[in-house]
């Protein structure tokens, strides 16, 4: 059996069961269902579902394995998160073949609490990322990811809105990007588990390339970005798309650069934003670091504690890239 085989099936299986959560929660999305969390981000039934489906879906298989998850259960405790913890104990129970009662439930939620750090097996889970997007009928991302003794091995990227040929942008949506450290990239859609191994487009100028950069302009600064471009003589307009489909649209080569601007020097990027998507490009033909060229070090706790942003390239053009932003942000 290959390395991580055991682990690559069950991640699978777990975020195609939390993508399900999502799917059924935007169907059924009303105005008002939306919480804002204390740093203003917002969180909705999906996020908690999809966080105790995926957990359970690991427990089983992996029972001493620590989670690294984006939520907690505080919403749904007491008397004030009764109704919402009653809704999101049935969308888990829906996807899930042994049913978890309420105790279970945040329990599972709460598993993902792990601080990280350098040593031992971790998970890092986003069980939606871009909930922006989520809310609105965009892109968002279910992302897992295993880390251990502080590397990325294994991404798991779910990613329900996203055309599977995107030059069929009204054909079938709902793909899933897989990989293995040193194994490649692979796309599959969610109905077979067929599997295509993938690859950024060959580029080998930074004029030719295709930019894409989050939707919020708090999340990545769209203003030093189109400096940056106008530098390496980018004519084409930037994709804007929510989440870490950003990493898999690069990867498969429907864009060639992902941007990720600091907009406050204080931000620290969460470590299950870009676990799974920048193995994804790794091992797709392209280099992620951030603005100082240094790769992302994931062994220092819940947060890129020791990054600035993310620059994420093919291998060919990325030190030229890396240029055309450390002169835009610091004038070198
Ligand atoms: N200030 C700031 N800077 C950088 N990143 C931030 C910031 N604030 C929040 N976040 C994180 O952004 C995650 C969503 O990133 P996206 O690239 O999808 O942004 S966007 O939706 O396209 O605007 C989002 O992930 P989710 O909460 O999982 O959606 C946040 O973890
Ligand atoms: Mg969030
Ligand atoms: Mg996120
Ligand atoms: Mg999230």
């Amino acid at each position: 059996m290959s390395f991580l085989a055991a682990e690559r099936a069950v991640a699978i299986d777990a975020v195609l069961r939390a993508s399900r959560v999502c799917q059924q929660v935007f169907r059924q999305l009303v105005d008002g269902e939306t919480i804002t969390k204390s740093d203003k981000s917002p969180v909705t039934a999906a996020d908690f579902g999809a966080q105790a489906v995926v957990n359970t879906v690991l427990h089983n298989s992996f029972p001493n394995d620590a989670v690294i998850g984006e939520e907690d259960s505080k919403d749904l405790r007491g008397d004030t998160g009764k109704q919402l913890r009653e809704k999101v104990l049935s969308l888990a129970n829906s996807v899930l073949d042994m049913p978890l009662d309420d105790k279970k439930l945040l329990e599972a939620i709460d598993r993902g609490s792990h601080p990280g750090g350098a040593k031992g097996r971790m998970w890092a889970l986003d069980p939606i990322d871009g909930t922006d997007g989520f809310i609105r009928g965009d892109q968002y991302a279910v992302c897992l990811a295993l880390i251990i003794d502080g590397h990325v091995q294994l991404g798991v990227m779910g990613c329900p809105n996203l055309p599977v040929d995107s030059k069929v942008p009204e054909g079938e949506r709902g793909c899933l990007f897989v990989t293995v450290k040193g194994q490649g990239a692979f796309q599959r859609n969610f109905t077979s588990a067929e599997e295509t191994q993938i690859h950024m487009a060959d580029i080998s100028s930074p004029s030719d390339a295709l930019f894409c950069e989050s939707v919020t302009p708090s999340h990545s600064s769209h203003g030093d970005s189109a400096k940056i471009a106008s530098l390496l003589n980018v004519t084409k307009p930037p994709i804007r798309m929510d989440s870490q489909c950003k990493y898999s649209t690069v990867a498969r080569g429907d864009a060639d650069i992902y941007l990720r601007l600091p907009t406050s020097m204080h931000y620290e990027e969460n470590i299950w934003d870009h676990t799974s998507g920048s193995l994804l490009v790794q091992e797709s033909g392209g280099i992620v670091t951030d603005i100082y060229s240094k790769p992302l070090n994931f062994s220092l706790g819940r947060k890129l504690k020791e990054n600035k942003g993310v620059i994420v390239a093919h291998s060919k053009i990325h030190s030229q890239v890396i240029k055309a932003v450390q002169k835009v942000l610091f004038g070198e």
